[in-house]
């Protein structure tokens, strides 16, 4: 999938104009998982809505599997299934008999609601009432419904809000597992925790734009090397040093805190070199938390992120 340029304005009823999606780049490699990131109020909903035809651009383009959209949107959607807003199941009706209307509805065979509800791992609770479900359950009874067309593309708009550590984990497997068997997923979420772990790539948007894209391990080093601390007993002709090897050197603490450098042994030569004998060196790994708060401005846990 491909997005370039997108741009949604939206009027609210005081007539004030929110720009929701602002020129925004996205490129969604085929097969794995897709994280979409960003904090409340970022633009992902609007974007996902325009990817799947609910909501017209003001500009630019998307394609999914190479197919403008909205223009060839029939020609596609038969090999997209999405979870935008909460899907509306009967809460009376077992989950099965939920998941044989809709396979009715759109024309699939009722033995695929068995191979869709074993692909979640409902299976044996097919036979339960909607309503008695647990909410991660629901979640994966929504899966199981994308499921039906057998689609090569999946969108989830925050699937996890909501859910308790379990139903996290559950949904986050069911992701991974829909991943490895070739399908594209496209998640979006404003919990970063929740979605790092099966992430095979991401992108961030702050404000309706793109700020950073990759795989996680990109964004953990933000494309340069990793900071080096080095303790010294003298700071002085330590700094001195590696200043002049052209690196940015602070101090941090009773440390200093050595950046552009190509990692810590070739600090700790330069030092050598120069006669001062280092008592601490440590390559300074970011977390992608601290990442995604200095991209977003936003913390990303909890009920904390506005
Ligand atoms: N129908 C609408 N009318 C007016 N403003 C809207 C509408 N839909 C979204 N917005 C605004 O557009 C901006 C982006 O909203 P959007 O829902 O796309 O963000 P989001 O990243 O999905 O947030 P969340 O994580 O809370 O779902 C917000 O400022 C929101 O208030």
């Amino acid at each position: 999938m491909r997005v370039r340029g997108l741009r949604k304005t939206y009027r609210t009823f005081t007539l004030r104009q929110v720009v929701a999606v602002d020129h925004l780049d996205l490129t969604v490699p085929a097969g794995g998982v897709h994280a979409f990131l960003g904090p409340n109020g970022s633009g992902k909903t609007t974007t996902i809505r325009m990817l799947l035809g609910l909501a017209r651009p003001d500009a630019g383009s998307v394609h999914v599997f190479g197919t403008p959209v909205p223009e060839r949107l029939p020609d596609v959607v038969g090999r997209v299934g999405a979870i935008v807003e909460n899907p509306k199941f009967v809460p009376g009706f077992s989950g099965r008999r939920n998941l044989r209307l809709l396979a009715t509805a759109v024309g699939v065979p009722h033995t695929r609601v068995e191979e869709v509800l074993e692909r979640v791992g409902l299976r044996e609770r097919g036979v339960d009432q909607f309503r008695r479900y647990s909410l991660g359950m629901k979640q994966r009874l929504a899966i199981a419904a994308t499921l039906l067309k057998d689609p090569d593309l999946l969108v989830f708009d925050e699937p996890t809000n909501g859910l308790d550590p379990a139903g996290i984990r559950d949904v986050r497997a069911t992701m991974r597992g829909l991943a490895d068997e070739g399908r594209t997923v496209l998640v979006s979420s404003h919990v970063l925790a929740e979605v790092e772990q099966v992430a095979d790539t991401v992108s961030v948007v702050a404000r309706g734009r793109l700020v950073a894209e990759g795989t996680v391990a990109q964004l953990l080093t933000g494309g340069g090397p990793a900071p080096v601390r080095v303790g010294v007993p003298d700071a002085g002709p330590a700094r001195d040093l590696l200043a002049a090897q052209g690196w940015t050197v602070r101090p941090d603490g009773r440390s200093l805190l050595v950046q552009g450098a190509p990692g810590a042994a070739r600090v700790n030569e330069v030092l050598a070199r120069g006669g001062v004998f280092a008592d601490e060196l440590l390559e300074v790994r970011r977390d992608l938390e601290s990442v995604f708060l200095e991209l977003t401005g936003t913390p990303t846990s909890g009920e904390g992120a506005a």
